[in-house]
């Protein structure tokens, strides 16, 4: 099936509706010819035209007379309506379009929403949808109604070409199985996982000093990308791809000799760059809705990438299978408790123990990697960009570093649950700019969601309608969070306002999810993303900002900067495909410590 272009089988469901006022109108004039009334060809066809209009409105109509029916029965309402101008509310489509391309993360929604609610449903070419960022509903949808909430087969069917069934795109049966065969190995912290960032984040902090010795900035973003590829391939497979070694870009404005030599890509960067594609694919689906397949009629936007991404996975896999198969002499033998994990064991190893099925494997591998490479790599973008706007913040940073762990031991565990204003910037990064900024359901049933402006009407939502939540803008409300909600200030993870804000209402910090679902690789990110923030600010103590560095037509438009809030401040251009990035890299020089230096 993934090698049918999806816009081929769209074609066909949509022929059935043509061809059925087609036949019909056929019908009827054949039976009034027999009568003695013949029709005109060019009069048949006329009312051919007319019928398939009147059929595909007649289907549109019933559609939302019964579910005006359905609500009106359930005693709840619809969420206010945000309206367009043009039929089909077709105008909406093309701003979104248009917003996704140019436009700030929120931008549109978050005006509308403080007019008309934190709830809202669209009606984009007659095709209900719901956005919210009220913690209420997404508490409902990700936690106390979760039964009733999927991913759904919409969903799975625009993310099918890249994450297969794998624990990201599937529901039910399938997904409890994924996450079973996963979960044991993120289930305690494993002392391996800390040698083998301590080797990367070595080599990483040595580029860095390279570059810099050159005099020339350096695109952070693209370096801890190689770091998370490597440390990612390393612990996932226990074959690293090696992508640190290869040269790193140069900026814009570079005159460096080295700058163009470079012609093509080496096979990790290839690897990399494919695997960015087929989200970016993937994620453009899912903005254009139901019409998603009519674009995609020749074909599979996603194949391409994903060849190079195969090409990559196969050989692994493959090797893993015949790896197991020649250890258990042809047979695969489950240890007696397959949630014991070895600490040497990678997780290929450990799901090679529960299944031999090479498309099984080849999806929960692609989908670890989606899930735990960019979402770390974006969030340690983010919080050294932040760094380099708040030299305060980078100071008590390092102090405390300093204080905990001095300036050359290998940080511990301990040393990590100790530093309690280094969990306190990674969590206010990942309140700013969460890695997942836009996520969706899809409810099985009709269902009634709470109303929080007015409890005694609830929400009534559609089987099948999606429930769009944003935790990028629910985190930036000011009514969560007070009125300094969009300024990042790590503190209020540790002071008073903890307690007024979030420690009443958890639901309204949901950077890695919430429920049955929520994400198995979040302790495994925190130690990363410390233990390397550990190395850095060791080894750094001035991180600066290079605006000059970063190719024009990726900084953000001057006009934003009369903007109130992030939007007007920020030096970055935030993007998402399925996670969050800086458009056009983040540019920076670091400037190293000195080597006595201590607290
Ligand atoms: C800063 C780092 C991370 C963030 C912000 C993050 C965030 C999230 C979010 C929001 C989800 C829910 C996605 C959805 O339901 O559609 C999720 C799911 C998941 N995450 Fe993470 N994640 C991070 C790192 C990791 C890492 C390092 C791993 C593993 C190596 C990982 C493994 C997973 C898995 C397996 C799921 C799927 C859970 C399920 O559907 O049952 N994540 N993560």
């Amino acid at each position: 099936m993934r090698s049918i272009p999806p816009g081929i089988p769209a074609l066909l469901r949509g022929l059935v509706n043509l061809v059925i006022p087609i036949v019909v109108i056929l019908g009827i004039a054949r039976i009034l010819s027999r009568w003695g009334y013949a029709v005109p060809t060019s009069a048949i066809i006329i009312i051919q035209s007319i019928g398939i209009i009147v059929f595909a409105a007649g289907q549109v109509w019933f559609r939302l007379w019964h579910i005006g029916k359905r609500v009106a029965r359930s005693g709840g309402v619809m969420p206010p309506r945000w309206k367009g101008q043009r039929i089909g509310d077709a105008d909406l489509l093309l701003e979104f379009m248009e917003i996704w391309k140019n436009g700030y993360l929120g931008d549109g929604f978050t005006d509308v929403m403080s007019k008309i609610g934190h709830t809202i449903s669209l009606r984009i070419l007659w095709d209900d949808s719901v956005v919210t960022t009220d913690a209420n509903i997404i508490k409902s949808v990700l936690a106390t109604d979760f039964n009733n909430f999927v991913k759904g087969e919409q969903f799975q069917a625009f993310m099918y070409s890249v994450l297969g069934t794998g624990v990201f795109n599937s529901d039910g049966d399938m997904w409890k199985f994924h996450r079973s065969m996963t979960r044991p190995f993120f289930s305690r912290d494993r002392i391996g996982h800390f040698d083998l960032f301590d080797r990367h984040a070595e080599v990483t902090i040595n580029k860095i000093k390279e570059r810099m010795k050159t005099g020339e900035a350096i695109d952070f973003q693209d370096l801890i990308s190689r770091f998370t590829l490597d440390s990612a391939t390393e612990f996932l497979f226990g074959s690293c791809v090696h992508s640190l070694e290869s040269d790193l870009p140069y900026p814009s404005s570079s005159s460096s000799p080295f700058k163009s030599t470079k012609k093509e890509l080496s096979r990790p960067e290839a690897f990399a760059k494919a695997f960015q594609e087929s989200q970016e694919v993937i994620s453009s689906r899912g903005r254009t809705g139901w019409a998603w397949p009519f674009f995609e009629i020749f074909s599979d936007k996603s194949a391409k990438p994903m060849r190079i991404v195969d090409d990559f996975l196969d050989p692994i896999l493959k090797d893993a299978l015949e790896k197991a198969k020649r250890d258990q002499d042809g047979r695969l033998i489950k240890k007696d408790n397959p949630d014991e994990v070895d600490e040497d064991e990678t997780l290929l190893d450990h799901l090679v123990r529960f299944t031999t099925d090479p498309v099984v494997l080849h999806d929960e591998i692609l989908n670890i990697m989606i899930a735990g490479r960019d979402t770390t790599a974006g969030t340690l973008t983010f919080l050294v960009y932040l760094l380099s706007q708040y030299p305060q913040a980078l100071l008590k940073l390092r102090q405390e570093i300093l204080s905990v762990v001095g300036p050359t031991r290998r940080p511990t565990y301990d040393d990590i649950r100790e530093m309690k204003f280094l969990r306190a910037v990674i969590n206010e990064t990942l309140r700013l700019f969460p890695s997942v900024p836009f996520n969706v359901r899809y409810p099985v049933q009709d269902v009634l969601l709470p109303n929080t402006s007015d409890p005694s009407t609830p929400f009534f939502i559609p089987k099948m309608t999606p429930v769009a939540y944003s935790v990028w803008m629910m985190h930036r409300r000011t009514d969560y969070w007070g009125p300094d909600a969009e300024e990042f200030d790590p503190d209020r993870f540790l002071d008073e306002r903890l307690h007024k804000y979030l420690t009443p209402n958890p639901f309204i910090f949901l950077p890695f999810n919430a429920g049955p679902r929520i994400c198995l690789g979040q302790q495994f990110a925190y130690n990363e993303m410390s233990f390397f923030m550990v190395r850095l600010l060791q080894n750094f103590s001035n991180i600066t900002f290079d605006p000059l560095a970063q190719d024009p037509s990726t900084r953000p438009p001057a006009a934003w900067s009369k903007f109130p809030g992030r939007k007007g401040k920020d030096k970055i251009y935030p993007k998402a495909h399925l996670t969050l990035y800086a458009h056009g890299g983040l540019w920076l020089n670091i400037e190293e410590a000195e080597a006595s230096e201590s607290v």
